[in-house]
């Protein structure tokens, strides 16, 4: 043989070998957890990533567009996970609703449940279903039902009236209005309402307290590794060698278990002086009866943190943000008129924390949920059962998304759905069940959505009395009002992180104001620990 006919056997061998590596690599990293479902529309993927690289960062709009050719539900491929995602308000409506004892469980990703949640164990809402998240949801759902929220009202009193105060000295004694970003603001309020529920005390600093700042930031780390078009190497396990994830995931866990730590640590010195409130994580201590394990407690606690921090915030300020907007003086003339029509008295600021009565408010913060779905693509689920749709089964243990933006937006269920319109929610009748996907739906709907109801509304309610909203003086500050995905900020992360923006306020009546603040100082002094 030719040293020239030796190099062809050489190069042909190679590109055998070369063949036949690509063919097994295909074969080991092409396959998905679930096969192809027959007769469900599939979006044309390539190998390996699926249709990673076509949803790209900003999934629901993908989703949105890719329904109007492939139909509402339909099935695609991240990496070697399919999903099956719904698209519209009935197709939501009829997989999360009708199908709620299938659609029961969440998924397990690496980054999230192998790196991150490895010692504080996993919140409700990343749980799949077993026992132990039975147990879990049960005790959660008991401590924010209706029944129980009506007993945190004088803590939804003490932090309504916090950032209200802290907002009324920023502004001082500016004409004619002061511009302020009442973010940070937003989110003690929300932040102290689960540490009183989970450890019997609040964050008593103002908002920029290093503690707090801490907790929004390492939270909102954590719920972005939880997104489905952030990590890549949920999917693709070949991505997990080089990803910069993991060390990123295991950075966020430490410092979570730091403060997780330093709350436990301080509730067992309250308790060990007797001077603990009563609260979640301090029934479970002293309770020796209990039927959760400390793991359990701790999961609920971190639930508690995690389930509302980011997303009763932002609907706070993207409903202020819709107040100052060009919309927004006519919102406010309708909605003080309807407020004082409830409240004939001048004392909305105390009856709305016991009378939640007030519909057209009841409505806007419904329209809020709505127009800024804060949780764009909800939180996945994993059905125990199969599922037919339309003549398809789609197997047990197939992964569902809801684009909830979609369906909040879908014009078959609501009228001119791009427009903000809280009369849309005004003479719904009794019994219509789920007006709109923001809370997600069917057996795993969110349990803090009572709580986050009544927060909304006081808040409002109390704003709306207390202060004159109004754009922001210099343009480029304003807010971008057109929906959630065009002011979000961290479009790959799973809920939507508003862009910094400010807002125009103004205080109405500055001694029906220091009334309404002398009254909650009298009523939650006992609660101000
Ligand atoms: C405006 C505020 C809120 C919004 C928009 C919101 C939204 C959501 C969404 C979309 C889900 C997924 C539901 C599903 O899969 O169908 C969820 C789950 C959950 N939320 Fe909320 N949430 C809010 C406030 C809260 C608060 C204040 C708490 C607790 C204090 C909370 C606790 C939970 C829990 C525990 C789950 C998991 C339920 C489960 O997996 O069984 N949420 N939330």
């Amino acid at each position: 043989m030719t040293s020239e006919e030796l190099f062809i056997v050489l190069i042909r061998n190679f590109l055998i070998y070369l063949g036949v590596f690509a063919l097994l690599a295909l074969w080991l990293f092409d396959r998905t957890d679930v096969p192809h479902i027959e007769k469900l529309p599939a979006i044309p993927a390539i190998p390996i990533l699926g249709n990673l690289v076509q949803l790209g960062t900003e999934q629901p709009r993908r989703l949105a567009e890719l329904s109007r050719k492939y139909g509402p539900v339909f099935q695609i491929r991240l990496g070697n996970r399919r999903f099956v995602v719904a698209n519209s308000f009935e197709s939501v409506k009829q997989l999360w609703i009708n199908n709620q004892s299938s659609l029961i469980s969440r998924p397990t990703l690496h980054t999230f449940h192998s790196v991150l949640s490895t010692s504080q164990g996993f919140t409700i809402g990343t749980s799949p279903w077993d026992d132990s998240c039975k147990r879990r949801r049960k005790a959660a759902a008991a401590a924010v039902n209706r029944p129980a929220v009506v007993s945190y009202m004088p803590f939804v009193d003490l932090e309504s009236y916090a950032s209200i105060k802290e907002l009324a000295e920023q502004l001082g004694d500016q004409q004619p209005q002061t511009d302020v970003n009442p973010y940070p603001l937003f989110q003690r309020l929300a932040l102290n309402l689960s540490l009183t529920l989970g450890y019997g005390f609040r964050i008593a600093a103002s908002a920029e307290d290093e503690l707090l700042r801490e907790i929004v930031t390492v939270e909102r780390g954590i719920s972005t590794l939880r997104s489905t078009s952030n990590n890549w190497q949920d999917f693709v396990p070949l991505l997990r060698i080089f990803s910069r994830r993991s060390n990123e995931a295991s950075e966020l866990r430490r410092r979570r278990d730091t403060y997780l730590e330093y709350l436990l640590r301080k509730l067992k010195e309250r308790i060990a002086t007797g001077k603990d409130a009563p609260c979640i994580t301090g029934n479970i201590l002293k309770g020796p009866e209990c039927k959760l394990t400390h793991a359990e407690t701790k999961s609920i606690c971190v639930t508690m943190i995690a389930g509302g921090l980011d997303t009763t915030p932002a609907c706070l300020l993207f409903g202020a943000a819709m107040l100052s907007g060009p919309q927004g003086a006519a919102l406010q003339q309708k909605m003080l008129a309807e407020i004082n029509t409830t409240y004939p008295d001048g004392n909305a600021w105390e009856r709305c924390l016991k009378e939640e009565k007030c519909v057209y408010v009841q409505a806007f913060c419904k329209e809020v949920l709505r127009f800024w779905t804060v949780v764009p693509m909800s939180l996945p689920r994993v059905s125990i059962k199969d599922v037919t749709w339309q003549g398809a089964v789609i197997p047990a243990g197939t992964t569902f998304l809801m684009n909830a933006w979609a369906a909040n937006y879908d014009d078959e269920q609501f009228i001119s759905p791009t427009e903000f319109f809280p009369e849309r929610f005004l003479n719904i009748a009794e019994g219509s069940g789920t007006q709109h996907f923001s809370f997600g739906a069917g057996s795993r709907m969110c349990t803090g959505s009572h709580l986050a109801s009544r927060e909304m509304y006081v808040t409002f309610v109390r704003i709306l009395i207390s202060l004159e909203i109004l754009p922001a003086m210099d343009p480029s500050q304003r807010p971008i009002l057109t929906g959630p995905l065009e002011c979000n900020a961290n479009p790959t992360g799973l809920s939507i992180e508003p862009k910094s923006f400010k807002i125009g306020f103004r205080i109405r009546d500055k001694e029906h104001l220091r009334k309404c603040f002398e009254q909650t100082e009298i009523a939650t002094k006992h609660l101000a620990v």
